[in-house]
């Protein structure tokens, strides 16, 4: 695959830009009565350079597949702003936002839900080209070839006759990849991509994803409720609670230095020796996750903290605050 040319965008402008983004979802009764809204997306502030990756890290619930919607278009933010190449996203419509779809390749947690049962491989990857007026036939076929051999699906010929249900899971997801990459994005967002395959196959896609997105210096949004995934396969880490950012970081400083009280309980419950405790799910850290129906007053973490301050963290929403280079944590305790 030829990495497409980099758009000329303004000198020091990130790729990716969202300021205090908001996805809120009215909740109804009946139908039409409005009771309320869930704040899935609550004021997101994040960058994401060209050539850079960067996980977003948070338990079920805290609004990072909604965010990651929101980037892609399909959710129109409810406030605030994302910016793709200098452009919002919001005022995208018809062609500008197909030619955003192409720039932008998408990976979903579920492979098989994601390839249509009835399109054998090669329909499956040649449909966008079609969609996005790739011609000739020929040239189709030679980026099919190259897309599928950029994934270690190779030789293509013995793939892409296949259906999706005569594949493994990870090679269904190793199709998903290719398709995510056959407009030749500048991005990929790839929303919890190992999370559904076997544990045996989780570290060869993560690996290939971060091969591809170097190779090719592509952007990468990962998405994932899993912090011991990230070291290896992103430059940046950012941590979300509760639908805001609390925590952002250098991948390594996060993982040894973390700042805010969430990231270090997430981080304490993946350093459990106890074998005993490796196949347990459990709520990390305790207690529950806030409702984004009917958030806490102040820090959002504050009903879960060990070190709340009463009269102040009950209280006040901190800011992120400046802990490091390229550090920011949303906690009192760093004021
Ligand atoms: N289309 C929608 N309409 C109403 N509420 C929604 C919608 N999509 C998501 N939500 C709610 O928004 C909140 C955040 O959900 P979201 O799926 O973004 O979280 P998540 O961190 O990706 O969790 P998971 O990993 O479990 O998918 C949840 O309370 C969810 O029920």
């Amino acid at each position: 695959m030829s990495p497409r040319p980099a758009q000329a965008a303004a000198p020091g402008e990130p790729l990716l830009a969202a300021r205090d983004l908001q996805t809120h979802f009215e909740l109804r009764r009946w139908g039409f009565l409005r009771t309320g809204s869930v704040r899935a997306v609550d004021g997101v502030d994040l960058t994401l350079d060209a050539g850079e990756a960067a996980a977003v890290v948070g338990e079920s619930g805290c609004g990072k597949s909604s965010l990651a919607r929101t980037l892609l278009g399909l959710h129109r933010p409810t406030g605030g702003e994302a910016r793709f190449e200098g452009q919002p996203l919001a005022r995208l419509r018809g062609a500008a936002l197909k030619a955003y779809r192409a720039r932008v390749g998408y990976v979903q947690q579920d492979p098989y839900g994601a390839l249509p049962p009835f399109m054998d491989v090669r329909r499956a990857l040649e449909e966008p080209l079609i969609v996005h007026g790739v011609a000739p036939r020929a040239e189709r076929e030679r980026r099919i070839e190259a897309a599928l051999e950029e994934v270690g699906l190779a030789p293509a010929g013995e793939v892409w006759g296949k259906y999706p249900h005569q594949l493994s899971g990870g090679q269904q997801q190793r199709v998903v990849i290719a398709r995510a990459l056959i407009l030749r994005p500048r991005m990929i967002l790839a929303d919890e991509p190992v999370s559904m395959l076997d544990a045996s196959v989780r570290v060869e896609i993560l690996e290939l994803l971060r091969r591809i997105q170097r190779e090719h210096r592509l952007a990468l949004l990962y998405i994932t409720h899993d912090l011991s995934t990230v070291r290896h396969y992103t430059d940046r880490v950012l941590v979300m609670y509760g639908g805001r950012i609390v925590e952002q970081a250098p991948v390594e400083a996060l993982l040894e230095r973390p700042q805010h009280p969430y990231a270090e309980a997430l981080l304490a419950a993946l350093a459990d020796p106890d074998p005993a405790n490796a196949r347990r799910e459990r709520p990390v850290p305790g207690g529950e996750p806030p409702s984004l129906a009917a958030p806490p007053p102040g820090c959002r973490f504050h009903p879960r903290c060990p070190y709340a301050m009463a009269g102040t963290c009950d209280v006040y929403d901190p800011p992120a605050l400046g802990v490091g280079e390229g550090h920011t944590a949303a906690c009192w305790l760093r004021a």
